[in-house]
Order: C-alpha cells, then structure tokens, then sequence
C-alpha cells in the first residue's frame, strides 16, 4: 500500500514555501497517499510524467482539482478543454490549435517586441523598480487581452477571476474563500466579455467563435472556449514572468551568460518555468485500477501531479535546484505533459523570451533589492512584490 503522509499542501504553511516540502514527498515513495484528504500523490518526475502521458487511465474529465464531478458540483462550468477527454476533447483541441497558430504568433512577435522594449526601456531608466507590479502584471496585460480583442473596460477582473478559479482546483478551505469575497462581478464579467458581441474584430476570441462553427459545434461551445483563453492567459504568464526575473536577479552568474548571449532567452524563460513553476499541482482522476511502481490504485481515486516536485526531481535533473540556462532545454512538467499540454505555451514562451531579451540588452545587472513577496494560492506559486535594482548596459 502507497506510504501514508500527515502534510496538508493546501495549508498555508506549505503554500508559502512547497519546495521545503518537496523532497520529502518524493523520499516518501513513487506513490504517496494524502490522509487528509484521502487522495494518491505523486511528486517524482517519471510517475507524474508518465500519468500526464496515460490519459486514458489517469482522466480529466471528472475535473483536473480536488472535486470528483460525478460526485459533486463543479466551481463552474467545467472546461472544454482542461477538463474534458477524448473524444470530446480532440474536437476542441483541434479548433483552437488552429486559432493559437504559429502563424497567428508570428504576427504578433513584432508587435509584442516593440512593447517589451518600451516597457523594459521605461524600467531600466527608473534603476529601482517592483518586478511584478511595475512589469510582471503589466506586460501580459499589454498584450494579451488586445489580442484575444477583449472590451477595454474592466479587464482589470481577468487577475481576480483566474486567482479564484486557481483557487477553486484546491480544497474549498478559507484560501479560496478570501479570494472568491465580493468577486461576483469579476465572474460576470468573464461571461460578458466572452460573449460574441463584445469580442472585436481581428482578434482571438471572434476566430473562436469561426472555428466552432467551422467545426460544426454547438455555438454555445464557444464563450466556454473563449473562457478558457481568459482564465489560464494571464495569471500565468504574470508568475512566469515574475519567476524569470526572480531567476535572473537571484542567479547573476547565469544573467551575465544571458548578456553574453541573447540567443539564450527562450532557454532562460524554460528553465525559469522548470526551476520555479508556477502552476504547482493539478489532479487527474483514476479510470480504472492501475499499478503505479508497486502501488495499486484504485478506480475513482483522485490523484495529486506535483509538477513543480517533479521538475526539481533529482533521479531526472542534475543540479535541480539551481537555475542553470545551459541546461538542455525543456522536457520539463510546468506545462503539463501529453494531450492537455498547455494550448498556450507558445503564448507564454513569446512573452517571456521577448522581456527575458530585452533585459539582456537593456540591463548590465539586475539585484534582488528584498526578498519576493508571496501570494499564496491554492495552485499557483505567485509573486506579489519583487523589489529589483537594474544597472543600464
Ligand atoms: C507561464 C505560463 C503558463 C503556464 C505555466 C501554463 C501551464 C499549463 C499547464 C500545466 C497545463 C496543463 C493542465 C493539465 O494537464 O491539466 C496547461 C494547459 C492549458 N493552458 Fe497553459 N500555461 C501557461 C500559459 C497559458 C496561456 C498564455 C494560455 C492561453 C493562451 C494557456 C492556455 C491553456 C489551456 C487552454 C490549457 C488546457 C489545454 C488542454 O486541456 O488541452 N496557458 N497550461
Ligand atoms: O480551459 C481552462 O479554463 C483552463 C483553466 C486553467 C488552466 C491552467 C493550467 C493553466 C488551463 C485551462
């Protein structure tokens, strides 16, 4: 049987700091059982790799958190994509690879660029600046809502809403309760803005709403679509962000090599989505007994993928705890792994390659001027504060 733990990963004392805890999950077995809430775990990289590849036995579909949903209510909706299986899932998968096409970004590239380099331009000249309020929270927000073509007004609801749906795939403890207080209108506002008539033209959202009916979907799939785009877009790519420059500032050895050569900000941003991922957790959901390296686990049992765990897995990476750009690059968890590997990672990866390069440029030196200050969240590993001091090339 799976070797029984006490630790509870969704109290607050782990939130704040899960990589103290990390090792001694690992330690404790391929296949751990959580006693609190009666779940399997799995922290090491080949188990949680090999269970994000198998979707057949380990499913999504009965909700990718906590809650079984055929036993209870989802939070919401559940999604089209994130929280469905074959064959439903390949539809969905299929129409909206087409609209977060290569091409689509390739366009985008220039635009974003000249974005990041005045952003970073207006930051490297202030010398001392907070790494995720004055940029980690405010260059996704340039760039990602106009090109979904959300309404201007309110967009503000996007960070709120994504931090109580991240929330919400963890246990309904006080966590999740602080963040869902008086945040009904985020959530109406989510829904408004996926609506057709409030999505502009030329943007991701109405290529959304083509392709669903392209595909000849249901049209209501489309604002459920669309909806996925509002909540895993931004949040996200925030934390990436605000890892990579924590990475930077707290490794000057690995930002010199940057500097030496910018060609290395796609392998940067990586090994910052791997060093420090900022989607900690997910669940799948057992189909069927299975045996996982000795231990049988049973159907309908839920079980926990520590994706940052896995990425600091030392049986997988040498050096895993340290922030090394060289390392060969991906193949990590931190965006999940098989059929529901993040739709958006070349979203991501743009961002974050685009302002990991321009600080190479811009910057000679980037210090951590205080400790990062955390935002403690049922499923992401987040930034509030990032006090930072940069010295101009
Ligand atoms: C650093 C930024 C990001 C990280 C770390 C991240 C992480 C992840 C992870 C771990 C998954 C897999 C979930 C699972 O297996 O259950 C995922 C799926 C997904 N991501 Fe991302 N993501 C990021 C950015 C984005 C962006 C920018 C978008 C939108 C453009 C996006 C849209 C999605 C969607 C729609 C899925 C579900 C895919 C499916 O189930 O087929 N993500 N992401
Ligand atoms: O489809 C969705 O709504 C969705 C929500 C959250 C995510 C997290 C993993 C980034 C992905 C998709």
């Amino acid at each position: 049987p799976a070797v029984a733990l006490d630790i509870d990963p969704f109290e607050e004392a782990f939130l704040a700091d899960p990589f103290a805890h990390h090792e001694g999950i690992r330690d404790a077995g391929a296949v751990v059982w959580l006693d609190k809430y009666q779940v399997y775990a799995m922290a090491r990289f080949d188990e949680v790799q090999s269970a994000l590849r198998d979707h057949e036995t380990f499913c999504s579909g009965r909700g990718v958190g906590l809650a079984d949903f055929s036993k209870e209510e989802p939070f919401r909706q559940p999604s089209l994509l994130l929280e469905t299986d074959p064959p439903l899932h390949s539809q969905t998968r299929k129409l909206m690879s087409k609209v977060v096409s290569l091409k689509a970004l390739k366009e985008l590239r220039p635009v974003w660029q000249e974005e990041a380099k005045l952003l970073v331009a207006s930051l490297v000249e202030r010398g001392s600046f907070d790494a995720a309020t004055d940029l980690a929270e405010v260059f996704p927000m340039q760039v990602f809502p106009d090109t979904i073509g959300l309404m201007d007004e309110g967009r503000e609801n996007l960070i709120d809403y994504a931090t109580m749906v991240f929330n919400a795939f963890g246990p309904r403890n006080e966590i999740l309760a602080r963040s869902m207080e008086g945040k009904q209108a985020a959530i109406d506002w989510v829904e408004k803005a996926c609506k057709r008539e409030n999505l502009k033209p030329g943007g991701w959202g109405l290529a959304v709403y083509e392709a669903v009916e392209e595909a000849g979907l249901p049209l209501d799939y489309a604002p459920r679509l669309v909806r996925s785009f509002l909540t895993a877009g931004v949040d996200t790519t925030v934390n990436g962000i605000g890892h990579l420059m924590l990475a930077l500032g707290k490794y000057p050895k690995e930002f010199t090599k940057l500097r030496a050569d910018p060609k290395l900000a796609p392998r940067a941003f990586e090994e910052s989505l791997r060093w420090d991922s900022t989607v900690q957790t997910f669940f799948r959901t057992t189909t069927r007994e299975v045996e996982v390296s000795g231990t049988t686990i049973p159907e309908g049992a839920k079980v926990l993928l520590f994706l940052a765990a896995a990425n600091r897995d030392p049986r997988k990476w040498n050096d895993a705890e340290n922030f090394r750009i060289e390392r060969p690059a991906g193949g990590h968890v931190g965006f999940g792994f098989g059929i529901h590997q993040c739709l958006g990672q070349m979203v991501a990866r743009l961002e974050g390659e685009l302002i990991a390069a321009e600080f190479a440029q811009q910057a000679k030196s980037i210090r951590l001027a205080g400790e990062p200050v955390r935002r403690i969240n049922n499923t992401l590993w987040a930034i509030a504060s990032l006090p930072v001091e940069i010295e101009a090339a």
